[in-house]
């Protein structure tokens, strides 16, 4: 339900807040012409009333030749920010950015992030924003099954509907989101609560069955009838089905590039308050539905670029696709969600 000006101004003093922003740091709002303006106008409204320098840095859009549809998660790469230098030292001279545009994982973002700047992303809907607003609650949940995470040299994830996927961990870095930046060199979302890392290179194998009711992401639709993913050393062999394999198959071969095969990053859900229907009660065009990346218990895995974490998949096609009913089972014995339901580490859900 809409949201009013002035309880978005308090969500954001209250992420802010939370995101250790004070009177002695600066805050970026990075924009362009497609940002909701009420969500500009909030972060600028409530860091000044934190008493922070704030400041906007505006970028025109870049429309890449092959991007299709609106959601800035389908197509990953370059950026507003890519080649603009001055833009880049404007926006690294800040203590803390709310990105209302959308860097996505750029390298330009990874630039920023290594000078100590907190990055807080936020372009969801204002309600969207509101049922999933962060505590430190979140926080505690998510950094407790980041310690399980990160020292896993292996994740094996089966369903009744028939996927048995394995994969060796470990050479890549464990990234959680829980939705508010407050450490530096740090970037989250605002709305999150999921966490998640990446396959070693060659080393994800099995099936992987997208289910009816799974959620197929930028495509932001239920699967009706399932989908079999075949995975042979890190990338998709094969994808069968009827006309929802169909239709992964022909958005996929447009890019033309083997990489967009490849396994990205793979985790877990942990947001009780996300929802997975919440994605049918909003337009394609209303965000990203991070309510469908977030849900309790959900596995979501990736496709195609693996850049931000030192990988050299480039590929700007990036599939994200969070399956429910799964079991996830870390080093053969620690099984953290189990037929979508997390059971370990036990932390009580709101
Ligand atoms: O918050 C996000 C959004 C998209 C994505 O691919 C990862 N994390
Ligand atoms: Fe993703």
């Amino acid at each position: 339900m809409p949201v009013s000006d002035n309880q978005l101004v308090e969500m954001f003093e209250h992420v802010l807040t939370l995101s250790k922003v004070t009177s002695s740091e600066s805050v970026a709002i990075l924009k362009s012409h497609y940002s909701n303006p009420r969500i500009v106008d909030a972060a600028f409204n409530a860091a000044q009333r934190l008493g922070a320098k704030v400041y906007g840095v505006e970028l025109p859009a870049l429309n890449p030749p092959k991007a299709m549809g609106n959601d800035m998660t389908a197509y990953c790469g370059d950026t507003p920010l890519t080649g603009n230098k001055a833009a880049q030292t404007a926006l690294e001279a800040a203590d803390l950015i709310v990105d209302t545009m959308m860097l996505l994982h750029s390298p330009e973002q990874e630039q920023i992030l290594k000078t100590g700047t907190r990055i807080l992303l936020a372009v969801e809907p204002p309600e969207v924003l509101a049922r999933i607003l962060p505590t430190l609650e979140d926080k505690r949940r998510v950094v407790a099954a980041e310690k399980v995470l990160k020292t896993a040299k292996k994740m094996r994830v089966t369903s009744a509907a028939g996927s048995d996927f394995t994969m060796a961990l470990g050479d890549y870095p464990t990234v959680t989101e829980y939705g508010f930046a407050d450490e530096p060199g740090r970037w989250d979302h605002w709305p999150s609560g999921f966490l998640f890392s990446w396959p070693n290179e060659e080393s994800a194998n099995g099936k992987l069955v997208i289910d009816i009711g799974d959620i197929l992401l930028p495509f932001k639709t239920y699967c009706r009838e399932s989908i079999t993913l075949t995975i042979k050393d890190g990338f998709i062999t094969d994808i069968t089905g009827g006309f929802e394999a169909e239709y992964l198959r022909d958005y996929m071969a447009y890019f033309n590039d083997p990489e967009v095969y490849g396994i990205s990053h793979v985790g877990w859900g942990l947001q009780p308050r996300a929802q997975w229907t919440a994605m049918g009660l909003h337009d394609k065009n209303d965000g990203m539905c991070m309510d469908a990346r977030a849900f309790n218990g959900n596995f979501l895995f990736s496709t195609g670029p693996n850049t931000e974490v030192g990988g050299t998949r480039k590929t700007p096609c990036h599939m994200d696709i969070p399956l429910r009913n799964c079991t996830i089972t870390l080093d053969d014995e620690i099984v953290v969600v189990n037929a979508g339901e997390v059971v370990f580490p036990n932390t009580p859900s709101e």
